[in-house]
């Protein structure tokens, strides 16, 4: 599909795509998950590619008004299109990601609509989601405030129940307890799911959902006792500053009674406060639902990244035989290479967990659904751990990326400023990194504890059971060949990860109490989540290979990556496999020459591995990462799009520059 975006012209990369040992059309299959995933999604990518108004080319250049306007008018399109082509709603989500611009649309979507339908009775999505489905009403989700985001039950808004009206008062009693952050609320929101704590007879009930109207749907204006505005530019052109995060300050604003979410509590007529029989943790339900979908976008900026870095690798040239033979690709060299192809696998890796996540998350919902809740905190581990590792090896290889690509990865029109822009609040938003594996830590000890009282742990910790093994296990790795073996991967993996959890849970014991011991051992307990996780990603990347893979060449790509991505976590942790004893200092290196085997193997598919992540041009929007190679004509045709370009003398030129070199030159001839 890329191809047909491409036009037919000279293919610069025709020699590498020649050398590909497999099927790039089956590879496209696995990567998607489906021949018909890949089937719709080129048809939106293409949809969108050819539509005029989704252009994107010169949007670092904009203003941020520009921007948001922008904004506005490509959703309002995104929106026409779906009506008059009576999209799905697999086909809208991916017309919305194709248009790749952060919107007050991602919010409404992948937050407030799960919202009502996580926590709203059945009466209240009828009414609610009736509506936002139909964009009458446009909603975000605002629970974040000036003083506290992580910590969720450190919020200070006020949702006070009054009985004499049977309303709601909503306040924000402090400066720190204004909403800050939450996307679409600057300037676009209608209502919003508001979090807040509840008080009611008196007493303080801990923090509930609510829906709140904030504008007027005639004039759009903010409602009377509702102070709100836009929180300021962020980090990057372009980029994130297409949304419009708002602060929001609540004057004692009444809402109806019913307008809390009552799913998992309610408040009753008299002001009485009932729990129903569902753990309380279903409150941050949507949160979990949106940090599974996290995982398959870090997957996604990470593949864009690769496949610019690698393209541009393959065309650039620097230096050459001693004779004055033909300059070197830039990706021949081995440690381009060793740097490039560790995320290659990444990409492919993160998309298989993230296939695997969503799977689980859908099996635990529907467990939920028939009152069965005891999958729910392996989901929430999962959920935050993954979205946590992947995100931060995503935004730490965007910007290697752009250093891959030397001075032209910096510039905008290379796409990867942005790229990495966009996505390094993935680090931040749905959960600080480091905050949600102290989550994952929580539950690796706990998991620890109930092993040594006999329990068998299941699910993503059942390699926990096999504790006596893996206590003790040493690698059978021999020879370099024997890194190949996936068993012998998964126990290394398997054994790292349990040691490191054992040996927190042993020193947390020796501390004075469990809670100071926790806070002391935060450090290392945030490694221990670190290397459970990758656990999890080596295991279900292995999995995957287990399954039925069609296509000439393609399973045999997959183990190669599925190498790569292990055995560079090897080479790069290997204080944690040495120091836990789970393999050698010889067996570090041999897995180490492996590793510079499978980049060998690798370096002839690279281009076809990146080709197989099916991008249009315009989806990729990055004159380096062309699918035709045609580098330097696109560098150079970006160039004159610049607005400093409109002109041969610049702007200022009479005001500052002109007086400045008369003056200067006046100077010398004194
Ligand atoms: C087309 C392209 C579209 C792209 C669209 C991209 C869209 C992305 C848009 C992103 C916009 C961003 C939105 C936001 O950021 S919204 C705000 C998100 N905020 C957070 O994530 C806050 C993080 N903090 C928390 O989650 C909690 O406060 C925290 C878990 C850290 C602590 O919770 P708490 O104070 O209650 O304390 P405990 O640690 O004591 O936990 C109590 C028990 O509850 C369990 N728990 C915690 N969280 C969950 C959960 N989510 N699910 C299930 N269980 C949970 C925890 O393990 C404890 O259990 P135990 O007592 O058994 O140990
Ligand atoms: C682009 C973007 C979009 C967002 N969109 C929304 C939205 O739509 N709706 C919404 O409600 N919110 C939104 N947020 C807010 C987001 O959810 C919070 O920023 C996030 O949860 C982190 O909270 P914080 O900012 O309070 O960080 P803090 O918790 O203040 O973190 C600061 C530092 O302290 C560390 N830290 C905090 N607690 C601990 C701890 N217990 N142990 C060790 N270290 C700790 C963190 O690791 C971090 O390094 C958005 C944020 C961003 C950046």
């Amino acid at each position: 599909m890329a191809a047909a975006d491409w036009g037919g012209k000279a293919d610069h990369l025709a020699g590498e795509r020649a050398t590909a040992q497999f099927d790039v059309d089956g590879m496209k299959v696995a990567w998607a998950g489906s021949r018909h995933a890949v089937e719709v999604a080129d048809r939106m990518a293409c949809l969108v590619a050819s539509d005029p108004v989704f252009r994107k080319d010169t949007r670092t250049m904009l203003s941020r008004k520009e921007l948001f306007k922008d904004t506005l008018k490509k959703a309002a399109h995104a929106w026409k299109r779906t009506v008059e082509l009576h999209l799905t709603e697999e086909e809208a989500n991916l017309l919305r990601l194709y248009i790749d611009q952060p919107g007050y649309v991602d919010l409404h979507w992948v937050m407030f609509v799960p919202a009502i339908k996580g926590q709203g009775t059945e009466e209240q999505q009828k009414k609610w989601l009736t509506m936002a489905y139909k964009f009458q009403i446009i909603g975000t989700y605002a629970q974040t405030e000036l003083g506290h985001g992580s910590n969720v039950q450190g919020l200070e808004t006020t949702a006070t129940f009054d009985p004499s009206t049977d309303e709601f008062i909503m306040h924000s009693p402090t400066l720190t307890s204004s909403k800050w952050w939450p996307g679409g609320l600057g300037k676009t929101s209608t209502h919003a799911v508001v979090y807040a704590r509840l008080i009611t007879e008196g007493k303080d009930y801990g923090i509930h959902g609510f829906i709140m109207q904030l504008r007027s749907l005639d004039d759009h204006s903010p409602l009377p006792g509702i102070t709100i505005g836009d929180i300021g530019g962020k980090f990057g052109s372009g980029a994130y500053n297409s949304m419009d995060n708002g602060v929001m300050r609540l004057d004692h604003v009444r809402i109806p009674r019913d307008q809390m979410l009552m799913r998992l509590a309610q408040v009753t007529r008299e002001g009485k406060y009932v729990h129903s029989d569902v753990p309380k943790q279903l409150l941050y339900g949507t949160m979990v639902y949106v940090r599974q979908t996290i995982v398959a976008d870090a997957s996604r900026a990470l593949s864009r990244a690769v496949c610019i870095a690698v393209r541009y690798g393959a065309i650039r040239k620097q230096f050459g035989s001693k004779a004055g033979g033909p300059e070197t690709q830039v990706l021949n060299y081995k440690t381009q290479q060793s740097r490039l192809f560790p995320f290659l696998a990444s990409a492919y890796a993160f998309r298989f967990v993230g296939q695997w996540l969503k799977w689980l998350y859908t099996d635990v919902t529907q467990k939920l659904e028939s009152k069965d809740f005891s999958t729910l905190p392996e989901a929430h581990a999962c959920t935050a751990g993954l979205k946590s590792v992947t995100t931060s090896a995503t935004a730490d290889a965007i910007e290697e990326c752009q250093k891959l690509c030397g001075g032209h990865g910096y510039l905008n029109s290379s796409g990867l400023p942005e790229l990495f822009a966009v996505n390094l609040p993935a680090c931040t938003y749905e959960g600080d990194n480091v905050v949600l594996l102290l989550q994952v830590a929580r539950f690796l000890m706990k998991t620890v504890s109930q092993v040594a009282s006999g329990k068998q742990p299941v699910g993503t910790t059942a390699y926990m059971g096999n504790i006596q093994h893996l206590m003790q296990c040493k690698s059978v790795v021999n020879t370099v060949e024997d890194w190949l073996n996936p068993a012998a991967i998964k126990e290394v993996f398997e054994a790292r990860a349990l040691r490191m959890a054992v040996n927190c849970a042993q020193n947390i014991s020796k501390a004075p109490s469990q809670e100071e011991g926790f806070s002391e051992l935060s450090p290392d307990l945030v490694e221990a989540a670190v290397a459970h996780v990758q656990l999890i990603i080596v295991t279900k990347f292995i999995e995957k290979l287990q399954e039925d893979i069609l296509g000439h060449g393609v399973k045999e790509q997959l183990q190669k990556l599925c190498g790569i991505y292990a055995l560079h976590l090897i080479h790069k942790h290997l204080g944690d496999f040495l120091s836990t004893g789970c393999v050698t200092a010889r067996q570090g290196s041999l897995a180490n020459e492996r590793l510079g085997k499978l980049y060998a193997q690798v370096r002839p598919n690279a281009v076809a591995l990146v080709d197989a992540f099916d991008y249009t041009d315009h989806y990729l929007g990055s004159a380096l990462g062309r699918y035709d190679g045609d580098v330097y004509s696109a560098l150079y045709k970006e160039a004159w799009k610049d607005p400093l370009n409109e002109t041969v003398v610049p702007d200022g030129y009479q005001e500052h520059l002109r007086p400045l070199l008369k003056q200067q030159l006046k100077l010398s001839r004194l």
